[in-house]
C-alpha cells in the first residue's frame, strides 16, 4: 500500500540563520560553508557570497567553497585523523577545513593558507582554537603530497550514501566515487529554430571559446508501429566547453540561441518529442490506439516544468521548422499535416520556480506571448499546481487528456552532486524513501491522464536505482495497460537497466546521471 508523500527532508529544513556578507573572503566562504550545514541549498547562497565580494575576489571565493564541499567528507575524516582530540565545534572544524582545501588541493603557498585561515579563526571569534587550528595545518604543510593521497584514497560522500552506491553500482563503484568529487564540464545547448549546433559552434570558434561537438545516439523500439516506424534512432547534439565561461561571453546568448544544459538532460525532450513524430506519422490503424488527433489537436504535459530547462528545449524542436510536429505527414496516402495545434500544459508546485520558467522562455522568445504573436498555433499554459493531485482535464469526464507526458521528477539529485556539492551535506538516508514515495503519488496521479497510444518519459538526475529502474519496476506491477519500450544497442550513452538506462557521472567529459525510462500505453 503506498503511503502519503512528503517532499525530501531537505526542503522543509529552515536556515537557522541569514548569511553576514562581512569579513574577509575565507570568513565569508567559512559562513558560507555553516549556512549550508544548516540547511541552506548552494543555490541560494552562492550569489549573496559572490555578490558580497570584490571581482578579484570572486574566483577564488567559488574555488575554495566549491572545492571544499567536493571534498567535504574525505577532508572530515582526514581532520578526525589529524586530531589528537575530538573536535566538536561547527566552526572550528570548517575552518580547518577550509584550510585543508587550500593546502592540498587549490595550492595555496603555505604561510598565506595558514596565516589567513587562522585570522579567520579569530574573525569568526574563535581566537581559542587558533593554536590547534594552527598545528593541525602546519603539519599537513609539512607534507602535502602525502595528506593529499590519503584524503583521495576513498570517497568524499556520507557512509550512508557510499555504501547505497556500492549496493547499485557494485562494478562501478570506484569510478563513481571519483567522479563524483570532480568538477562537471559545462555543456551548451543550441536553439535549432535559430541556428544549427553546427553554424554556432562556428560562431564560438569567432568568440575564441573552445568547444567540442558531443553526438548522443538513442535508438529504441517502438512497441504496435507499423515496420517502417519500429525502429528509431535519435541523434542528440550539444558542445562542451574546454573551460566553464560566463553566459555574457557566448554569442547571442541574450538572443536565445543557446542554453547552459547538461549533455544528458538535453536527451529528454528529443526523446519525447520523437515518439511522438513517430507516433503521428503512423496510419491510424492500431486498435490499442486512442490518440484522437481528429480535432487537430495534440495535447501535452511536462510535469515538473521549473526552471523549465527541458520544456524550453521541447518548445524549441516544436517550433523549429524541421522537426515541427506540424510537419508531420501520416503514412497513408493522405498527404496534408495532421496537426494544427499542440497545446502544452507545464505544472510545478513551486510558484518561485515557475517565475523561473517565464524568464527562461522569455529569452528564448518561446513565452505564451512570444508563442501567440508567431501564430505558430502552440497553446502553452504553465500552472503552479501538485502533480501528485492535479487533474489536466479538470470538469470534463474523461480522464484520458494527454497523448505524451514528460515526468522529470523530483528525486534527490544524486546525479548531479559535481554539480550541487551541498547535496552530500544536505541529503539524509531517509530522503530516499521519501522521495521514492513522492514520485510514485505523482506517476500514479499522472498515468490514469495519459490516453492508449500515449507515452510517458520518466526522467530523474538519480544515480539511486530506489528511484529510477526499482521505481519503474514496482509501477507496472500496479496497471496492466503499461509497457516499457526497450532502447536499443544503438545507445551510446548510459547503461542498459532492466527498464530504462541510466548514465553514471564517472568520467569528466560526460554528462550528468540522468535516468531515462520510456513507457507507452496500452489498452488494459
Ligand atoms: C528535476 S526538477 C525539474 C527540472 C525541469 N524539468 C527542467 O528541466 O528545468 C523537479 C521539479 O519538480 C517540482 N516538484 C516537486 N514536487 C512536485 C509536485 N508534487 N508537483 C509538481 N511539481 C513538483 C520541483 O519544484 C522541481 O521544480
Amino acid at each position: 500500500m503506498r503511503q502519503n508523500s512528503t517532499a525530501p527532508r531537505n526542503n522543509k529544513l529552515k536556515p537557522s540563520s541569514n548569511l553576514i556578507m562581512n569579513g574577509s573572503v575565507r570568513v565569508r566562504v567559512i559562513r558560507t560553508l555553516l549556512a549550508i550545514q544548516n540547511g541552506q541549498s548552494l543555490a541560494s547562497v552562492l550569489d549573496p557570497l559572490l555578490n558580497s565580494l570584490h571581482d578579484g575576489d570572486k574566483g577564488f571565493a567559488h574555488a575554495l567553497l566549491l572545492t571544499t564541499l567536493r571534498q567535504w567528507y574525505a577532508l572530515e575524516r582526514l581532520l578526525d585523523s589529524l586530531a589528537d582530540n575530538p573536535i566538536d565545534e561547527k566552526e572550528v572544524r570548517t575552518t580547518i577545513q577550509v584550510g585543508l582545501t587550500q593546502l592540498l588541493y587549490l595550492q595555496v603557498a603555505d604561510h598565506a593558507a595558514i596565516h589567513e585561515t587562522v585570522e579567520a579563526a579569530k574573525e569568526i571569534e574563535f581566537a581559542h582554537a587558533t593554536g590547534l587550528i594552527n598545528a593541525i595545518l602546519r603539519k599537513v604543510a609539512k607534507n602535502p603530497s602525502k595528506f593529499r593521497k590519503k584524503c583521495d584514497k576513498k570517497h568524499s560522500l556520507p557512509n550512508w550514501l557510499a555504501y547505497q552506491l556500492k549496493q547499485d553500482w557494485s562494478e562501478q563503484y570506484d569510478d563513481l566515487m571519483q567522479g563524483l568529487r570532480q568538477p562537471a564540464p559545462m555543456f551548451l545547448r543550441v536553439n535549432t529554430a535559430i541556428t544549427s549546433v553546427e553554424g554556432y559552434q562556428q560562431a564560438l570558434v569567432e568568440f575564441e571559446v573552445e568547444v567540442d561537438l558531443v553526438e548522443l545516439t538513442s535508438g529504441f523500439n517502438l512497441p504496435n508501429s507499423s515496420d517502417a516506424a519500429a525502429s528509431n534512432s535519435i541523434l542528440t547534439k550539444g558542445l562542451r566547453l574546454h573551460q566553464s565561461t560566463a553566459v555574457n561571453a557566448l554569442p547571442q546568448f541574450s538572443e536565445g540561441a543557446a542554453s547552459v544544459q547538461d549533455m544528458h538532460a538535453q536527451l529528454a525532450a528529443p526523446l519525447i518529442h520523437n515518439v511522438l513524430l513517430n507516433k503521428l506519422s503512423v496510419k491510424k490503424d492500431d486498435a490499442d490506439d486512442d490518440t484522437d488527433t481528429s480535432n487537430n489537436e495534440i495535447r501535452i504535459l511536462d510535469a515538473c516544468a521549473a526552471p523549465g530547462g527541458k520544456l524550453a528545449h521541447w518548445l524549441e524542436l516544436i517550433s523549429s521548422n524541421e522537426s515541427s510536429l506540424f510537419h508531420v505527414k501520416q503514412d497513408s496516402a493522405e498527404t496534408s499535416p495532421v496537426i494544427s495545434k499542440v497545446k502544452i500544459t507545464a505544472i510545478d508546485n513551486e510558484a518561485p520556480r515557475i517565475e523561473r520558467i517565464h524568464t527562461n522562455l522569455q529569452r528564448l522568445n518561446l513565452s505564451q506571448h512570444d508563442l501567440q504573436q508567431a501564430e505558430k498555433n502552440i497553446e502553452l499554459n504553465i500552472v503552479c499546481a501538485d502533480a501528485t493531485t492535479w487533474q489536466g482535464a479538470g470538469k470534463k469526464k474523461s480522464k484520458l487528456v494527454f497523448d505524451a507526458i514528460l515526468l522529470d521528477s523530483p528525486c534527490t539529485a544524486t546525479g548531479v552532486i559535481r554539480r550541487h556539492p551541498d547535496i552530500s551535506i544536505l541529503r539524509t538516508e531517509e530522503d530516499i524513501e521519501q522521495t521514492a514515495l513522492l514520485q510514485a503519488d505523482i506517476l500514479h496521479n499522472l498515468w490514469p491522464q495519459l490516453k492508449v497510444g500515449g507515452y510517458l518519459l520518466y526522467v530523474t538526475c538519480s544515480i539511486l536505482k530506489q528511484e529510477n529502474v526499482e521505481q519503474m519496476q514496482d509501477f507496472m506491477t500496479y496497471y496492466n495497460n503499461v509497457a516499457a519500450v526497450e532502447f536499443s544497442d544503438d545507445c551510446n550513452w548510459g547503461i542498459e537497466q532492466a527498464i530504462g538506462r541510466q548514465c553514471l557521472p564517472i568520467d569528466s567529459e560526460s554528462g550528468d546521471g540522468f535516468y531515462y525510462a520510456l513507457l507507452y500505453k496500452t489498452a488494459e
